[in-house]
């Protein structure tokens, strides 16, 4: 479970402060899958951020399976963050001079002997349809392909949290909702908590619930951000 709770966030920009966030209370259950729309600059990636503790808030509190994130020393956050979050990007972030079983290999923990690293990489490989492509570099494999890799990667040590930002941005409609699914279906297998930022209204429909970022961010003006979401509608 995640709870935010009267959660500010701004950023210094040329020595003034910028409000970015003003989160007064926003849960989320464990296990749940909701996908997060709302127009650009919104502050949808700084939400990601802040709950995957690569940001911190200015004030607040951010608690996720019953642990602060701003109580954690760096470490502990970085402990945090590398066993319990898989973190998804919309450009994959995949090593260009590694097989795509190498790139998913890289995160596996080091305790675990060669067989098994091999092995489980493999049933991953497998169940998202990729594993005849274990030894293609990721410059070798179609945008969908290196995205199924990427989201093996962050799953692949069963973290709690799943965040994923504008995911399937870079893919064809078609592509993007194979991809969706994809996710979902291994988050639901894998009963973790999945947040996915999305532009598209028809993809956000995958979801369980789709939350608007002004339900979240009460800095967000409610009339701003439901013209653009009638944009995206008409679009
Ligand atoms: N490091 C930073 N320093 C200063 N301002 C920042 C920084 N990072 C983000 N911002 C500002 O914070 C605001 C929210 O950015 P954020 O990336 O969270 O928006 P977003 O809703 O994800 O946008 P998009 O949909 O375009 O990706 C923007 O106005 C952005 O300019």
């Amino acid at each position: 479970m995640i709870i935010m709770d009267r959660v500010i966030k701004t950023f210094l920009l040329n020595g003034k402060s910028l409000p970015i966030l003003d989160v007064p209370h926003w849960e989320i259950e464990q296990g749940q899958r909701v996908a997060i729309i709302g127009p650009s600059g919104s502050g949808k990636s700084t939400l990601l951020h802040l709950l995957s503790g690569i940001l911190k808030p200015d004030s607040g509190s951010i608690s996720v399976d019953h642990k602060l994130l701003h109580e954690l020393s760096e470490a502990a956050r970085d402990q945090y963050r590398a066993e319990k979050i898989g973190y998804i990007f919309q450009d994959f972030h995949l090593i260009p001079s590694l097989s795509a079983e190498q790139n998913i290999e890289l995160v596996l923990p080091t305790h675990i002997p060669k067989a098994d690293r091999k092995r489980r990489v493999h049933e991953w490989l497998e169940k998202v349809a990729m594993l005849d492509r274990k030894d293609h570099r990721p410059a070798q494999l179609s945008r969908g392909q290196q995205q199924r890799i990427a989201i093996v990667r962050a799953l692949i040590n069963k973290p709690s949290l799943i965040l994923a930002d504008e995911p399937t941005g870079s893919l064809d409609f078609e592509t993007a909702s194979q991809i969706m699914s994809l996710l979902i279906d291994l988050c639901d297998a894998e009963g973790s908590t999945l947040v996915a930022v999305t532009h598209d209204l028809h993809l956000s429909e995958l979801f369980q619930k789709t939350i608007h970022i002004n339900e979240i961010n009460s800095l967000v003006k409610r009339d701003i951000s439901k013209n653009i979401t009638n944009e995206i509608k008409a679009g």
